[in-house]
Formats: C-alpha cells, structure tokens, sequence
C-alpha cells in the first residue's frame, strides 16, 4: 500500500494540513503553481509568504508537476480557495482514479452556480459525490504548523471513505471525528466565515461584547435555518464544523474573515481591506452566495443580508447595525419552518 500523499494547493491551509501527513511518516507531495514557492519549500522547507518562521518537514516535497504530485498516492487532498477548486478538479481528473481517497478542506461554494465543493468536485472528476470527503472545523493552519492540539471533523455520504481519511490526518495533536452529514458539514464551514466577517466588523466599529455574542448566537440560528433547508442536520451546526468554527473564526486574531470585518468596520474600503490581506478571505464570496441561496430558499439571513448590502452597495456597517436592531419582534426558536420541523420530527 502506497505511503504517498498529494496535497493541491500550497497556501495556507494546504501547506498544514501537508504537514499533519508529514508527521504521519507518510511522504507528501505538495503541488503550486509557483516555481518560486516549489523552490523554497524543497531547498529551504519554509513556505514564507503563507507560514512565515515555520520550518517544515523534510519529507514534505513541493511540485509544479500537477501528474507527478498525485501519481502513487492513496489520497489526494483538495484545499484551493472556492474561486478555484473547479479549475484545479478539472486538472486533476487525468491523474485522478477511484481507488484514490479524495478529501477536500475548502470553504465556500461555487457562486456563480451555488454548489458545494463535493458537487463541483464530483461533477469535474466524474465520480460520485458520495465518495468525495470533507474536512471542517476550528482549525487555523498557524496553530496547526505548530502541533496545538486541533480537533476536527470529516464528514462523507460513504462512511467508508469518512473513516480512512479520519485514519488518514489522526494524529496525537490532530484528532479527528467523523460525521455522515456531508451536506450540513460543508454549509457549516462556509457560512460561518460571514458571521467572523460580521463580528470583526462589530468588534472595528468599538461594539463590545454583548454585540459579538449577539452576532455569534443569531448568526447560528440563521446558517442553521438554512441549512436545514438545504438538507442539513441541524445537530451539525452544534458540533465541530457549527459552533466550534463559528467561534474560532469570530475570535481568534488568526482569522482573516475577523480581520477582514475589523477594518471594513474601522472604515476602510473593501478594496484596500483585500489588498491589505493577500490571503484568501472566503466570507466575502460566501455573503453573495448566501444573498443568493437565502432568495432561491426563501430563508430569512438577516445578518448576511446587511453584510451583502455593507460589501456590494455600500451601506455604512452602523446603519446596517441599527437595521438589524430594528427589525420586527420575533420569537427566538424560529431557527426551521415549520414543514422542516415536522420533518424532523417524524
Ligand atoms: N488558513 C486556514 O487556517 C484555513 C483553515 C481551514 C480551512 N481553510 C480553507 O482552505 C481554503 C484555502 O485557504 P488558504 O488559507 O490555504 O488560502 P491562502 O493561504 O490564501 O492560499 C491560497 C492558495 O491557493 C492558490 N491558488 C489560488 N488560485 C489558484 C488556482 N487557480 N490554481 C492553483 N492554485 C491557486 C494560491 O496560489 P498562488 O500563491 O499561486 O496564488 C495559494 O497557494 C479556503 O477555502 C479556506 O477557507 C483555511
Ligand atoms: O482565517 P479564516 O477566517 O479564513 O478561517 C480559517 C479557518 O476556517 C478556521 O477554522
């Protein structure tokens, strides 16, 4: 049995989740775009623009050869921003067959379509969607690099393909659940990056506490609402990939949905904030996605609905503030409808 690993792409995330295998013995195969990076990862074993001071492991090697990175491996794993993980499926479905595990780490959907990443996958590789994996959770790749202990959860329709990649990334610092709701695993790791995008926001326009604990909680009665639409679980916004992420991404100086959401609250222009980053900032794809999805299901997002009229139209963030506050009265257990409660419920 193969101890070969490719990992696709070299940013942040894949970069540590390439470590996490590394630890594991396994020899790992990371693939960039980039002749440069490719170079410092193999000659000096750092990756500096996305983990600068990290030293990686030897036995993690870095290719442009997109062939040459998956050949032999017993596992490729995707973790391209959603912007491009339909490009990097289709180049990859020559090189790809059945008996590879596929497990995708990526968070978002496709926009323009409002897919989920297994879908896309799937569709670009021609397999079912059902064998396609999906690792989520609270877990940013610069406390990963540095082996702080990580939980984190894998979800797939085939409980089978769930249970290798938990044997997989398993590791004493990387500890890994399973869960069969796919759908609800994905959703949950998308969305929750505009609610951290909201909370930085909060916390940039000098609102306290009260209002960060406020946009968490009914941040995840929305995704939830949602999401239990979409066909969701709704105890997966409970676990891992729900509340854990949630509350990582909302809190921790880590996150670049928070940090993106401080300074778009301290005033400065989206496009300044993005240049600012450099890195991937998911939650604002995510919120036009969102806009898109709660229309087509007819869901009430709130939250996401200001945050898309902050992004796209220019609302100042505390007039969106004083309209959430001013909304009409509600009950706080309107989290499902009531056709989707009995559902669950029979
Ligand atoms: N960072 C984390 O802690 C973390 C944790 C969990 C999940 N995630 C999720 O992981 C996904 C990736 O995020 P990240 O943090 O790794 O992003 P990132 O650090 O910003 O890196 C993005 C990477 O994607 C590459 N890329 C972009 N477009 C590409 C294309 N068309 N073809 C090939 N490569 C392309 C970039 O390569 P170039 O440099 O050549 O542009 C770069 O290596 C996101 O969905 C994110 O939500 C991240
Ligand atoms: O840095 P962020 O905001 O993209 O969040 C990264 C991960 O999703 C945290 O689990």
């Amino acid at each position: 049995m193969s101890n070969k690993a490719a990992v696709l792409v070299a940013g942040s995330w894949g970069t540590a989740l390439a470590s996490v295998l590394a630890d594991k013995d396994m020899e790992v195969a990371l693939w960039t775009r980039s002749e440069a990076q490719q170079d410092e990862i193999n000659t000096k074993h750092r990756n500096e623009r996305f983990l600068p001071g990290v030293d990686l492991s030897p036995r993690l090697t870095a290719t442009t050869d997109l062939e040459a990175a998956v050949t032999g491996a017993k596992a490729v794993v995707m973790v391209a921003p959603s912007s491009a993980v339909r490009e990097v499926a289709r180049s990859l479905k020559p090189f790809w067959h059945e008996d590879m595990l596929l497990v995708h780490a990526t968070k978002g959907f496709e926009i323009e379509s409002m897919k989920r990443m297994s879908t896309v996958i799937a569709e670009e590789l021609g397999c079912e969607e059902g064998r396609i994996v999906v690792l989520s959770g609270p877990s940013h790749a610069e406390e990963v690099v540095k082996r702080c202990p990580t939980t984190v959860v894998v979800a797939a329709q085939d409980a089978a393909q769930a249970e290798l990649a938990q044997d997989l990334f398993m590791n004493p610092y990387f500890r890994v659940y399973t869960n069969r709701d796919m759908v609800g695993v994905e959703l949950a790791g998308a969305l929750k990056n505009i609610i951290a995008l909201g909370a930085g926001m909060s916390d940039g326009l000098g609102y306290g506490d009260n209002a960060k604990a406020a946009l968490l909680t009914r941040g995840l009665a929305e995704i939830t609402r949602v999401g239990v639409e979409m066909g969701a679980n709704p105890l997966t916004f409970a676990g891992l990939a729900g509340v854990g992420d949630l509350v990582v991404t909302a809190t921790s100086r880590h996150s670049r949905n928070w940090r993106a959401g401080f300074m778009l609250g301290e005033g400065k222009p989206l496009e300044e904030v993005l240049t600012q980053m450099g890195m991937v900032v998911e939650g604002i794809r995510t919120t036009k996605a969102a806009h898109a999805i709660s229309e087509k299901y007819q869901v009430q997002m709130p939250i996401a609905a200001q945050l898309y009229h902050v992004l796209f139209e220019g609302l100042d963030p505390r007039t969106a503030v004083e309209a959430l506050m001013g909304r009409d009265r509600k009950t706080e257990m309107e989290v499902m409808s009531l056709e989707t409660w009995e559902q669950w419920h029979t």
